[in-house]
């Protein structure tokens, strides 16, 4: 039997740095930020409705979204967040329980989803167990603002945009505290993946 595991964190937790170990052990990681890239491609169902709903201005002149530009309209508007996702997410929804299917079929050991958003969007029943990346809120926005130039406001209304971490600690079954090196995270990995498979 393949074991679902969800793989959660707030932004620039350390899901990806997480993510990559886990590949290195040849286990298949679902990786819904890079659908949610996918699914908005030009001339996909979702970049119809997401330049409808928020107008040709947040193109780029090649037509492709303007990520940036659709960001710092989605952090700070609660409503406008739930719009892009409304369109988004059932997209992704579908394209992640497909590639799931795929690694079952495959007789994976486990394939490992990677979402952001797995208790925000209440994903929890498309996994069997939940591992939470934790930082805390200093190193969080230290990483985010180095990671991606970002001024404080621009980093913070990102962070406050998701269910704050402490909360997301309570809901999930193991819990990796990602604040040290990155030798101590693979180490906090490898018991709890032992442990699992
Ligand atoms: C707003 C967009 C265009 C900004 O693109 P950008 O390239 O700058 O960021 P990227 O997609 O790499 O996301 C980076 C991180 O932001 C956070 N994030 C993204 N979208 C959201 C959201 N709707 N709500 C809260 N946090 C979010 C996640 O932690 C994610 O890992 C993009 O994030 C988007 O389309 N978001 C809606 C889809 C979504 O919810 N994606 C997250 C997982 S499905
Ligand atoms: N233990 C660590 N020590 C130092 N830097 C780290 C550590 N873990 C991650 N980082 C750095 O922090 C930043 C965020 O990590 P990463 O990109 O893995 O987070 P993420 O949760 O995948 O982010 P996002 O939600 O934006 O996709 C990156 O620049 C990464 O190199």
């Amino acid at each position: 039997m393949t074991m679902v595991i969800g793989l959660t964190g707030g932004i620039a937790s350390g899901k990806s740095t997480v993510s990559n170990m886990i590949r290195e052990q040849q286990i298949p990681i679902v990786d819904a930020d890079l659908i949610s890239r996918q699914v908005v491609e030009v001339g996909k169902p979702a970049y119809h409705q997401i330049q409808e709903a928020f107008g040709s201005s947040i193109l780029n002149e090649d037509e492709t979204i303007n990520r940036e530009k659709l960001g710092s309209i989605i952090f700070q508007d609660e409503k406008k967040r739930y719009l892009l996702n409304s369109i988004v997410h059932p997209a992704v929804r579908k394209e992640m329980l497909q590639q799931t299917g795929m690694a079952k079929r495959n007789k994976e050991r486990a394939v490992v989803l990677d979402i952001p958003l797995l208790f925000e969007s209440k994903l929890t029943q498309m996994v069997e167990k939940t591992l939470l990346i934790y930082v805390d809120e200093n190193t969080q926005l230290e990483r985010l603002m180095n990671r991606n130039s970002y001024l404080k406001e621009e980093a913070l209304s990102r962070i406050q945009s998701q269910m704050p971490l402490k909360e997301k600690v309570e809901l999930a079954d193991e819990v990796i505290n990602n604040n040290g090196t990155i030798n101590e995270t693979r180490q906090q990995l490898n018991r709890i993946l032992e442990k699992w498979l």
